[in-house]
């Protein structure tokens, strides 16, 4: 950015100097060129804004340099026109002072709001994208597939699109030009030169916009998809790494909805980020063009009644006109921040109670509560429409001021400017302009109020990313820093725990194991009062208990399988769903008939290649010998059976534990149960006694 910055001072200085040296205004005996040390003074501003670049974000600081280079080039190019030096061809693309001016003021805009804390937590969340370091293989047509870094695949895609936006404003301000001097011809009853700028000027310029609307949208495309590709991958790779989805849910708060802020919160996050970027800075580009444009209407405006000259009037009128429309639709669209607000928290409630009932919809039916749930849903869709109405009203008022306003706008110019064309002193084509040039303010101005309506969803998106994001930071470390619950694979063949201690998420401990083994080559039952922290020590053996501290010693290289009482279905095959894990051709379909028939589902064993929903189909304890199959396929050293078999009646719980048993005979097992049955299939057995703090210490007995 240094670089950079040299470079736009030096331009800067060329301005000064030309200024200076080249002007028609005497200043203390000088005649300098007010407009060019003017830009001059702009880029020295500019240039100590790029050099402070180098710390601000790296989503801004793409936008810093494109404006850092744009104004290196056009100031160069302005002064060289003052010095003579730019070739008389091409004076039609001499760039004007507003230009330079606009491209700087940029620069200083991008420095300025990367202080602005709201800007920071949007562009905290946008660099994720911006300085990803993966390669991805990039279709360039003629030149083939290229492999380049994902981040300078974005930057590229984002300074293009810039680029192209600002070649629309470029073209609009163009046809302005073309506009006023059609007019005239118009006005003159200059024939050929109505046709000439017809067929050369508008024809050139118009599929050239054509061109890079097409371009742009192209772009745009495969800008917002790729980022969204990126985002919900990474976001999807963390959640679901590791334990990473469990210990999301241990988390509470900013990592509820995880499904939510996948799908949706990061397609508006990309949607709504560019159209506060890259579309605004068209606008304000589009805004500050043409007011530029009627400044420098080159006509003697004098205040009415007088001889005063009012230099730029246009500007000035269009200035207070807009202001006058930016402030009363700030007055009138003020509560619809609050009012969107509110809307996006009644859609979330009623889009969550839905989904809560398809969650349980089967307990619901068996308890007859639908009429009580469409009471529940009805009430808060009554809160979503009355809150609707409310931004209904709101909006009527505001529609009412902007269809005024808005009626008004293409006129206003006319009236102003009338006056001056019937004294001659404005012709035709300049009116026209500054009617065109009036519009384009009073067009941008319209996204701007548009914008600041969803401005209060933006921003609860970015909030909902931003607590996604650092939940998602937290459940990756959650466990993982010292002192935390440690494994180890140990040349030993039982399973050990050394200086246990399990907390749960607020800090208290419930489990306390200083020592305790469980033997290999047998099985061993664990059994204790509800809520004595069986469950808990499974999931701290299998690794996926963040809380606590101490030593799991697990023989080497041993495979373990946990079964929790109610079985994961995933959707698709029976087949599938028997060998998850496992992709369904790790197995042939014999071996998993096999199993089925094993874990005492022979009915299936036909059925393995349909695709239903298993999950609802299957009773739960057909579920639970489900996930029995899965053992029997993936032969684990160590099965930890919790509650695994609760759902069987006695006869065939013992059947499946002799079978078990049988068919695996190098699996040790520990089940946690509470039938007194169980003991009889088990060789050992380990109670969770209560010490006198109330914490559980498991303990090996007879
Ligand atoms: N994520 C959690 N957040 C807070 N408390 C938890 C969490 N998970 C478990 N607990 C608490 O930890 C204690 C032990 O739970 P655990 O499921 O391990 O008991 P258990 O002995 O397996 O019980 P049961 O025999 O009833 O299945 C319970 O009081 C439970 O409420």
């Amino acid at each position: 950015m240094k670089f950079l910055g040299l470079a736009v001072a030096l331009a800067a200085i060329v301005c000064i100097v030309a200024g200076a040296a080249k002007g028609s205004v005497a200043v203390l005996g000088l005649s300098v060129d007010p407009t060019m040390i003017g830009v001059g003074l702009v880029g020295l501003a500019l240039a100590l804004a790029t050099v402070r670049a180098a710390r601000i974000s790296t989503f801004l600081r793409i936008f810093s340099k494109l404006f850092a280079v744009e104004f290196t080039l056009l100031a160069l190019a302005y002064a060289a026109g003052a010095y003579g030096l730019w070739p008389a061809a091409l004076s039609e693309a001499l760039p004007p002072a507003s230009l330079c001016v606009t491209i700087a003021v940029f620069g200083l805009i991008v420095y300025g709001i990367s202080f602005i804390p709201v800007i920071r937590q949007i562009t905290r969340l946008a660099d994720l994208y911006f300085d990803a370091t993966e390669d991805i293989d990039v279709p360039t047509g003629l030149f083939g597939i290229r492999r380049m870094r994902e981040r300078h695949f974005a930057t590229g895609l984002i300074m293009t699109l810039v680029l192209i936006n600002q070649l629309q404003v470029g073209i609009s301000v163009r046809l302005s030009f073309f506009n006023r001097d059609w007019f005239n011809a118009i006005q003159n009853k200059d024939q050929a030169a109505f046709w000439s700028l017809l067929l050369t000027v508008f024809l050139f310029w118009a599929f050239i916009a054509i061109a890079s609307n097409l371009i742009e949208y192209f772009f745009d495309a495969v800008l917002k998809i790729n980022w969204r590709r990126w985002l919900t991958a990474r976001y999807s790779g963390v959640w679901l790494n590791d334990g990473g989805i469990y210990r999301m849910g241990l988390i509470g708060d900013g990592a509820d909805n995880p499904d939510q802020r996948i799908a949706e919160d990061v397609r508006n996050f990309i949607l709504d980020t560019y159209s506060y970027s890259i579309t605004l800075i068209q606008q304000i580009s589009t805004l500050v063009s043409f007011s530029l444009i009627l400044w420098a209407m080159p006509a003697e405006f004098v205040f009415p009644g007088t001889n005063i000259v009012v230099p730029g009037l246009p500007f000035w009128v269009a200035l207070a006109y807009s202001t006058f429309g930016t402030w009363i639709t700030h007055l009138i669209g003020r509560p619809l921040v609050r009012l969107e607000f509110a809307q996006e928290r009644y859609e979330a409630d009623f889009r969550f109670s839905l989904a809560r009932l398809r969650e349980y919809a089967e307990q619901v039916a068996l308890l007859r509560g639908e009429r009580s749930e469409l009471g529940i849903l009805g009430g808060h869709f009554r809160d979503l429409v009355a809150n609707y109405y409310r931004i209904v009203k709101r909006v009527l008022k505001l529609n009412t001021f902007i269809s005024f306003y808005g009626q008004i706008s293409p006129i206003l110019p006319y009236v102003i400017i009338a006056p001056y064309y019937f004294l001659d002193k404005v012709t035709l084509g300049q009116m026209s302009q500054v009617a065109g040039a009036f519009g384009r303010v009073e067009g941008a101005l319209s996204f701007f109020i548009d914008r600041y309506r969803s401005v209060a969803r933006y921003k609860a998106n970015v909030d909902r990313l931003q607590t996604f994001s650092e939940a998602l930071d937290k459940a990756g470390t959650l466990g993982k820093t010292p002192p935390h619950i440690e494994e180890r694979h140990q040349s030993q063949q039982d399973l050990t725990l050394r200086d246990l201690s399990l907390r749960l998420p607020d800090g208290r401990e419930i489990v306390r194991a200083p020592a305790l083994g469980f033997k290999s080559g047998g099985a061993t039952l664990v059994t204790g009062p509800s809520g004595s922290g069986k469950s808990t020590l499974f999931r701290a053996i299998a690794g996926i208990w963040p809380y606590g501290q101490g030593v799991v010693d697990l023989p080497q290289n041993a495979r373990v399988l946990l079964l929790p009482q109610r079985p994961y279905v995933p959707s698709g095959t029976l087949k599938t769903a028997a060998t998850y894990p496992a992709p369904a051709d790790t197995y042939s379909d014999e071996q998993v008939r096999e199993a089925l028939k094993l874990a005492r589902l022979a009915p299936l064993a036909d059925r393995i290649l349909e695709d239903e929903n298993w999950g609802q189909r299957l009773s739960g304890g057909e579920q639970q010998r489900l996930a029995i199959a899965r053992a029997i396929l993936d032969k684990p050293d160590w099965l930890f059976l919790d509650e695994a078999t609760s759902a069987l009646d006695e006869k065939l719980e013992a059947e499946i534990y002799a079978m078990l048993r049988q068919h695996l005979p190098a699996t040790s097992i520990v089940s946690i149960g509470h039938r007194s049955t169980l003991i009889a299939m088990h060789d050992w057995r380990v109670e969770m006694n209560a010490g006198d703090d109330g914490v559980f210490v498991p303990a090996a007995t007879g």
